[in-house]
């Protein structure tokens, strides 16, 4: 009976809300013959002849009230007045809204009675996530929903949605291609840059809850007073937004900051340090998120110094920071001593025997991949593997390997493409997204994390395609099943406006963009080919590097008679750490998906492709294929050269141009180098490289930026 007269209610308030909707006029969006720097990413303000919602707060918060100036200033025309309010207020205690399933941070928008007038109600359970429905509503509107039919209800499928910045205190930003760092260390905590309030609604607008502030290579004054109150002035500006703060803690900061002889976890006076540290911080930033953590890796101290486990290590700060609620996000992006003759089996091999070690405030952060972020790689064999620890997915925005900040590549479909992968790890449908949202094992400490493209430049992000990356990697954490296309396209209408031409436009060139980065950078699974010194531009010759896996050579092992890494059974058997189904499937290139067939097998160049053509024949298709790509993204920008502001427009073409000059360099620099090792001539039709091998070794970029 109850729910029955819940039902009428809102049945009620929703004929009403038809009514209004009748004579409903959606204001025109944004116009795009306006300049437009890309300054206000997602939340490029609304149309200002447009009428402004009317919108009540009831309840007292800052965040609603922030909630609130976001509807007043992006929401037109609504045909309601707009409420917002925590589920728990009084108000909406007669409702009876289904609002125990959204959880701390979920939302509900719909249309309701409330207080005896039919209204837009924006409600959660938090504050934050009324913020966030507020948020979903301004995106519906945005994409092109009807503001009169609108009913939302959405709860994230991950609890620790992070950006994890690579910022240094001297304010470069490793892998970072969008200028300074965003956080001006100098200037904190006294100046508070309007940018960090900007930053803060760009991600709130996502779901984003979580920043890691400063680089994994960790310097250790980040944990000295001076900084934890520089980090404390950014978590005061961030905390309203539902966005928590994070440090990446160097490991034997104990040593350099404490004065201690040693960093070793099971060292009581270490244990000590490190939770007298864990107690300051929470003194200055109550809510502080907990630690993130690069240890033995690429030259960084850790626990295996001390012969150590990553667990106890790992463990040792969780217990620090455990009694104020906080976490510890330990890397797993170690490749050392085990299994010298393969990277790829490194994590594994190490991480593996741990699961089930570590304490419950601990999550193992593992790269999407093996290897380190390449334009296509297989999910890491660890997804699935450790069913007693939660995983938090580490995904890469900056693209470091994909043309940095100038080439357009719309990752949304790499980062669909891991989390759609299937572990098999308890069956079919056993799919990292489900690892990494605790539905496989049950887990209720989840998470995911961004690697940030964001610096002081005007558009943020280098460029503004690379907003999109962004974009999708917030909106993914929120919900892992969303699919890329379709956040492409919201994306593209809250950037450049409603015009399907221009939409349409951004989307066909966002979804075809990775792919030719794959194909002109190293189709069928080849990886990690670049040139020394930057992850940009080709050098699959190069083989004098200190450590054998930083060489090219390692990673593709061309030969006369063929190419590719052997991992199966006769090669490094990296292939035996997949569940037996997915091994079984990749133990034969016959079954293995003609996209990772390099990766995991040494083949003839004349290896029969699935096309009939061979190998080597294949590949100089995709290559080419590549470069038109890039070429076709051109003729499609040129056609809406009318149709986007300037500003935006002349940028990304002269970036086009460059991505094509240099996509053709990836081609013909692979190709005469391939070439030179199989004896073999270009197929028919092929375009003819440029210049010799010779000219190739001897390009060198005068600076490597970001790194
Ligand atoms: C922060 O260091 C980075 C390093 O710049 C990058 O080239 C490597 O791939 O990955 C490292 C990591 O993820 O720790």
């Amino acid at each position: 009976m109850l729910g029955m007269e819940r039902r009428i209610s809102r049945i009620g308030a929703w004929s009403a809300c038809l009514l209004a909707g009748s004579v409903l006029a959606i204001g025109a969006l944004p116009g795009t013959a306006l300049a437009n720097d890309g300054y206000d990413l997602w939340l490029a303000p609304a149309d200002k002849g447009a009428a402004a919602a009317e919108v009540t707060v009831i309840g007292d918060s800052q965040t609603l009230q922030l909630a609130a100036a976001e509807l007043r200033r992006d929401l037109t025309a609504a045909p309601l007045p707009v409420v917002l309010a925590r589920a728990d207020a009084p108000e909406l205690a007669a409702l009876g809204l289904p609002t125990a399933m959204l959880g701390a941070e979920g939302y509900l928008v719909c249309a309701a009675t409330v207080a005896g007038r039919p209204s837009l109600l924006v409600t959660g359970n938090s504050d934050t996530g009324v913020l966030y429905g507020a948020f979903a509503a301004i995106r519906a509107q945005k994409t092109g929903g009807d503001l009169a039919k609108l009913d939302l209800t959405s709860t994230p499928k991950v609890r620790l949605r992070v950006l994890n910045h690579w910022d240094n205190l001297d304010g470069s930003v490793e892998r970072g291609y969008a200028g300074q760092s965003l956080w001006d260390w100098w200037t904190l905590p006294d100046f508070k840059d309007p940018r960090y309030t900007d930053y803060a609604r760009a991600n709130a607008a996502l779901g984003i809850n979580g920043t890691v502030l400063n680089n994994v290579n960790a310097s250790p004054d980040t944990l000295s007073a001076a900084y934890i109150a520089k980090a404390a002035a950014l978590a005061d500006v961030l905390r309203p937004w539902g966005i928590k703060v994070y440090l990446s803690a160097r490991f034997s900061a104990p040593i350099e900051l404490g004065g201690l002889k040693t960093a070793d976890p099971l060292d009581p006076q270490v244990q000590a340090w490190w939770k007298a540290k864990s107690d300051e911080i929470y003194r200055a930033i109550p809510d502080f998120g907990g630690f993130l953590v690069k240890a033995n890796s690429e030259g960084q101290p850790g626990p295996r110094d001390y012969h150590r486990t990553h667990a106890e290590g790992a463990n040792m700060l969780a217990a620090a920071v455990a009694p104020h609620g906080g976490v510890v996000m330990w890397r797993a992006f170690v490749y050392a001593e085990t299994d010298p003759d393969d990277r790829a089996k490194q994590a594994y091999s190490e991480f593996k025997p741990l699961d089930g070690k570590f304490a419950d405030n601990v999550l193992v952060q593992v790269k999407n991949g093996a290897i380190d972020f390449q334009p296509r790689e297989p999910f890491h064999p660890l997804f699935g593997a450790m069913p007693k620890t939660p995983m938090m997915l580490e995904l890469q925005i900056t693209k470091e390997y994909l043309g940095f900040a100038t080439h357009l590549a719309y990752l949304g479909p790499l980062f669909e493409e891991v989390l759609e992968a299937d572990t098999r790890a308890k069956g079919k449908g056993s799919t990292v997204a489900k690892v990494v949202d605790g539905a496989l094992e049950g887990h209720d400490l989840t998470g995911m994390a961004g690697v940030a493209n964001i610096g002081r430049d005007r558009d943020w992000s280098g460029s503004t395609f690379n907003q999109a990356n962004w974009y999708a990697f917030g909106r993914l954490a929120w919900d892992p099943t969303l699919s890329a296309e379709a956040l492409a396209r919201e994306w593209a209408r809250q950037t450049f406006g409603d015009d399907p031409r221009v939409v349409d436009t951004a989307v066909s060139m966002m979804m075809e963009s990775r792919e030719a980065v794959v194909d002109y950078t190293g189709p069928f699974g080849l990886a990690h080919l670049m040139d020394t010194g930057h992850h940009y531009g080709p050098g699959p010759w190069v083989n004098d590097l200190a450590r054998p896996e930083w060489n090219p050579i390692y990673y593709h092992k061309a030969d006369r008679s063929g190419i590719g890494f052997d991992r199966t059974r006769t090669g490094s058997n990296a292939v035996a750490q997949y569940a037996p189904p997915v091994a079984r499937m990749l133990a034969d290139p016959r079954t293995t998906p003609e996209t990772e067939l390099l990766w995991f097998h040494h083949l003839a160049w004349d290896w029969k492709m699935k096309s009939g053509r061979t190998l080597w024949q294949e590949m100089v298709v995709r290559y080419d294929r590549g470069v038109a790509t890039v070429a076709h993204m051109q003729r499609q920008w040129d056609g809406v050269k009318d149709k986007v502001d300037a500003e935006r427009w002349s940028k990304t073409a002269t970036y086009l141009a460059i991505q094509h000059n240099e996509a053709r360099w990836w081609r013909d620099a692979s190709l005469v180098y391939w070439m030179s090792v199989n004896g073999l001539s270009l197929p028919e039709g092929s375009l003819a490289p440029e210049h010799d091998l010779a000219w190739y070794k001897a390009q060198r970029f005068p600076y490597a930026p970001g790194h």
